[in-house]
């Protein structure tokens, strides 16, 4: 039961509510002490981004092969690309009783949480609609009918919100590291006093 296993942060939510700024943030800081599991992607690199530090990018077919294989924890296609979370990198790192940080949206989170129920699951939430909608246009990263689309998306999403641990309101970036950090560190205390009460019976036997 207690194998001293490292603990799965998922962190998931709509497009544009600011996931890769809440995990830039966090891993930004000395104090944050989960391994961030690099994705794979079919993606083309965009400028500045680096092969083994932003992503794997990786052509179509080797993608596809690896999902063959059963490489991947899970993958979801996304706006035409493939992305998806290399198995043994997880496995390993939490194995060797580190903490694993997943930065994914909502269809794969819904994948690990079917193969990793035991996992910490929060759902990045914008403060509104309309705030997810600035954000995406402040991006500048889609033309206006795509980011109706996203919007439009968004709805279904934020209904998945319910399968998830906790949800974390993105309002600033450092309160919602702040919060994220908090969650952790509380789900660590809640495990050891789980651990210490199972280890207490089996003494009293
Ligand atoms: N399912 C899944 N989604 C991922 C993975 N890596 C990144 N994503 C998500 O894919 C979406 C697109 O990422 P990206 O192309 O980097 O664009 P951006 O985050 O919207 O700037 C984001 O919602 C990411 O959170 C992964 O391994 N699996
Ligand atoms: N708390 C916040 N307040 C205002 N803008 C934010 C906040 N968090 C993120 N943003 C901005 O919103 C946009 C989308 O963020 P991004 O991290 O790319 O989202 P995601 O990874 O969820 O698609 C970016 O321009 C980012 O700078």
């Amino acid at each position: 039961m207690f194998k001293q296993r490292g603990l799965l942060i998922v962190l998931s939510g709509p497009s544009g509510v600011g996931k890769g700024t809440v995990r830039k943030e966090l891993f930004a800081s000395p104090d944050t002490n989960y391994e961030y599991s690099i994705s794979m992607t079919t993606r083309q690199p965009r400028e500045g981004e680096a092969d083994g530090v932003d992503y794997f990018f990786r052509p179509r077919e080797v993608f596809e092969a690896l999902i063959e294989e059963g490489k991947l924890l899970e993958h979801a296609e996304y706006v035409g690309n493939y992305y998806g979370t290399p198995l043994d990198y997880v496995n390993e790192t939490l194995d060797s009783g580190r903490d694993v940080f997943l930065e994914i949206e909502v269809v794969g989170a819904a994948q690990v949480r079917e193969k990793m129920p035991d996992g910490l699951f929060i759902f990045l939430a914008p403060p509104s609609l309309s705030h997810l909608e600035q954000r995406l246009v402040g991006r500048g990263t889609e033309v206006l009918e795509v980011i109706a689309s996203r919007v439009a998306k968004a709805r279904d999403e934020l209904e998945m919100m319910d399968l998830y641990d906790y949800v974390v309101e993105n309002d600033e970036v450092t309160k919602a590291c702040d919060r994220i950090n908090a969650i952790v560190t509380a789900e660590h205390c809640r495990r050891e006093r789980v651990e210490e009460r199972y280890l207490a019976m089996l003494e009293g036997e």
